[in-house]
């Protein structure tokens, strides 16, 4: 009988790699994605940073910088990041990976991969969360999303795919207030704080041109801290910011949806800022409960919502307490339909041993979700009277039975 391949001794002594961290840096045209990547990169804690970058039609790249940085950059060169060069994505980071094993690499630090302006960090996160190897030797960690202080708020106003970088984005860096001179510009720009403290108030926010935009504060955003190796869940969820006072949340809205798809926002309104206009479609919101929940409860609930409401899920981010194994949390995080394989944590990070979700949605309301985990979470426990509903109902579907016994 044929035996399995002795693994080599050398895989053997240096045992798996740990995870690559991988961090997306976007914003929308001109909002200053090369400028603060050129800074960056000049930074000792940069080295052995491999740089993807996505290059859009004729829209050139400053090619001095890509020169410098030398063999560590790899270059696309056609179409759209986020709709085309995804095969190309996967293989250039498989590509990082080979020459790293092989040797040809000596390290390989950090993987940042630029966006073009119009591209929807989605999918490249999916990219990764759904290749069952890069998803174990690369981990997500920050996605960072550049904000032009003077053109953001109609660029968010106008730009569907604006909006979706910055909801997504763990960390937001504001560029050019450097240029807010009139009392104008500078209303305006406390108008663009308020929209993206609606958009997202989890996000920490950076300002490029008071130099806070460098590496230690904007990478290392993921759930591993690499220096405690104890995973960061307080400081990666951000939770409390959804329920400061100067965030509403917008379950209390009650807009009509359906009429924000697409970019039919398009130029010539002819009216002035609403900084409001758009809140009833992007929402941002925690769900919170001491209540354990069973893992197939969890399941069902989650399953339910990326297969009816995937496209409405901009970002899920959260810490669980399941009922079968309340000391052990399970981590879950998903961007629109796709989520990352949960990871079950040895012990809860701190005191606070609570269910905590925190979701960027469109056009999905938070009391939709609210009610949606507190059926599931409610009804499949036993001894609830909820749960009995579930069971004894007469309309109940025949052969179903809970998942708790
Ligand atoms: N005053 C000022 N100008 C900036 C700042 N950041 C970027 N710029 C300028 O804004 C312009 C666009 O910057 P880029 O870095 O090319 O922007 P980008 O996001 O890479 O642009 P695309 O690749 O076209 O999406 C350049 O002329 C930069 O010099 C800033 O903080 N202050």
């Amino acid at each position: 009988m044929a035996s399995p391949a002795p693994a080599s001794e050398d895989a053997v002594r240096k045992g798996p790699k740990p995870p690559i961290p991988l961090s997306v840096l976007t914003g929308f045209l001109g909002s200053g994605k090369t400028t603060l990547l050129n800074r960056l990169l000049k930074d000792p804690a940069m080295a052995d940073t491999a740089v993807i970058i996505n290059e859009f039609g004729e829209i050139g790249l400053d090619h001095l910088f890509v020169d410098q940085a030398g063999d560590g950059i790899v270059e696309l060169s056609s179409g759209c990041l986020c709709c085309t060069i995804r095969g190309d994505l996967v293989t250039t980071l498989e590509n990082l990976l080979r020459r790293l094993d092989n040797g040809r690499m000596e390290k390989l630090n950090r993987v940042v991969i630029e966006t073009t302006g119009l591209a929807d960090p989605a999918p490249i996160l999916h990219t990764v969360m759904l290749h069952p190897y890069l998803v174990m030797r690369y981990r997500l960690d920050s996605v960072i999303t550049l904000v032009d202080a003077v053109n953001g708020l109609s660029t968010l106003e106008n730009h569907e795919e604006a909006r979706k970088q910055a909801a997504v984005a763990d960390r937001l860096v504001f560029t050019k207030t450097d240029l807010l001179t009139s009392e104008a510009e500078r209303s305006a720009f406390a108008d663009l704080k308020q929209r993206l403290a609606e958009l997202n108030p989890g996000a920490q926010r950076l300002d490029a041109s008071a130099g806070e935009a460098v590496a230690e504060k904007l990478f290392n955003a993921g759930l591993y801290n690499p220096k405690s190796k104890i995973p960061d869940v307080a400081a990666w969820l951000n939770a409390e910011a959804y329920e400061t006072p100067g965030h509403h949340g917008h379950a209390q809205h009650h807009h009509d949806h359906g009429h924000d798809h697409g970019h039919g926002h398009g130029h010539g309104h002819g009216h002035g800022h609403d900084v409001n206009r758009h809140s009833d479609s992007i929402r941002a919101f925690t769900l919170s409960t001491d209540r354990p929940v069973s893992a197939s409860a969890l399941e069902m609930f989650l399953d339910l919502l990326r297969s009816a409401h995937g496209p409405k899920l901009l970002r899920v981010k959260g810490i669980v307490k399941l009922a079968e194994d309340p000391d052990r949390p399970v981590v879950i995080h998903g961007v629109q339909h796709v989520f990352h394989p949960p990871a079950t944590l040895e012990a809860w990070p701190d005191d606070d041993h609570r269910t905590r979700m925190v979701f960027i949605t469109k056009d999905l309301p938070e009391g939709f979700v609210r009610k949606m985990f507190e059926a599931f979470s409610g009804a499949l426990l036993p001894d609830t009277p909820d749960s009995k509903v579930m069971t004894d109902n007469p309309l109940a579907i025949s052969g179903f039975t809970s998942p708790i016994r």
